[in-house]
């Protein structure tokens, strides 16, 4: 089966340091296929880009990447090169071509999240053509000392189609200056016919670990999830913090808002923080699946996992004028430190 795969032909390099980067900036260039990219540096040397793609579509997708940095920094920041699983790093199976979505980063997942609805899986949104939003309502969340950029999704009438409904979804990617990513989606029922709207949503976040097997969750143990793979039964997680020896396809519920993926090989713990989003799915295709699968490498299982901060057993409903807002912020830490009694932010910044 691996033979059938092709293997992408561009490469594309993570951005180089230039003394502009010591000042959070943000820079809009081409990227893989000549898909637009805006790319968000941070201070201390750390920066995330996000694809647009082309205008029959829309992936998006972030990479946290390290490169010499004119200060000091934390040893744990140079891992953070491959803190989001993006196969363009590795072994290059990634289409990058619409309106396939992009496999790795944070694909959106919305207005459905997998197959739990009518529409194709995972929704439109992540094959979509994102605009820059050049005059977003103004934001509660201090952004003064990260790169941020706005984006907007409104729906095409071939949307409308599909999905017969009007919205504005508004999303913030900021780049703190430990090297954090926060997203901030807000979306808003613009129906004129004054009905109101249901959907499920995810954000699909693709954490590259050094070897599944030497993975572990913690955070949802004990709690009950729905099973992908047992036709969405409901379960209680019995045990510790999860780790992973097989597929896994699991939707927890009621999550806490922080929860750990911790690399024992790597001695690096990532931390989720979630707000808005009550669910978290857990994922890994494993052998037989990553075989199936065109745009990923028949080994590429064994060195991500997908933790997502989800909104699925209960489906947001918004009314006209209405708007609903899910946040997601992930940072990395030395393992050693992730205990749940050290702020990992304070940690990062060494304070
Ligand atoms: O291949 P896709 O469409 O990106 O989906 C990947 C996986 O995404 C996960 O979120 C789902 O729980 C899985 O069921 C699904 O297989």
């Amino acid at each position: 089966m691996s033979g059938e795969k092709e293997k992408s032909t561009v490469t594309s390099a993570p951005p180089s340091p230039s003394p502009s980067s010591v000042a959070p900036s943000v820079e809009f260039s081409k990227g893989i296929n000549g898909l637009q990219k805006v790319i968000l540096r941070e201070s201390r040397g750390s920066s995330a880009e996000v694809s647009l793609c082309l205008s029959v579509s829309l992936s998006l997708r972030f990479r946290s990447a390290s490169f010499h940095s004119p200060f000091p920094i934390n040893p744990i920041h140079s891992e953070l090169i491959s803190f989001l699983y993006l196969d363009n790093c590795g072994p290059n199976y990634a289409i990058f071509k619409p309106p396939k979505a992009i496999r790795g980063g944070i694909p959106i997942c919305f207005p459905q999240f997998a197959s739990h609805g009518t529409l194709d899986q995972h929704g439109f949104a992540r094959n979509r053509f994102w605009a820059v939003d050049e005059d977003p309502p103004p934001f509660p969340t201090n952004t003064l000392n990260k790169a941020f950029v706005d984006l907007i999704l409104k729906p095409s009438e071939e949307d409308t189609k599909i999905w017969p409904h009007s919205f504005e979804y508004r999303l913030r990617i900021a780049l703190g200056p430990g090297g954090d990513l926060m997203l901030t989606s807000r979306i808003r029922n613009t129906n004129s016919d004054g009905k109101p709207f249901s959907f499920t949503f995810a954000y699909h976040t693709y954490f590259s670990v050094s070897d599944i097997s030497e993975v572990r969750v913690e955070g949802l143990e004990t709690l009950d999830y729905l099973d992908n793979l047992q036709n969405k039964e409901r379960f209680t997680e019995q045990g510790d913090a999860l780790t992973f020896e097989s597929e896994v396809d699991k939707i927890y519920l009621s999550t806490p808002t922080k929860i750990a993926i911790i690399d024992h090989e790597k001695k690096r713990t990532f931390v989720l923080r979630k707000d808005g989003l009550p669910d978290a799915v857990v994922w890994n295709p494993w052998d037989k699946k990553a075989k199936a699968m065109a745009d990923f490498g028949d080994d590429e299982y064994k060195h991500m996992l997908c933790v997502e901060a989800a909104a699925v057993e209960k489906a947001v409903t918004l009314k006209p004028g209405e708007e609903w807002k899910g946040r997601l912020e992930l940072s990395a830490v030395p393992s050693s430190y992730c205990s749940g009694q050290l702020d990992p932010q304070r940690v990062l910044q060494g304070s």
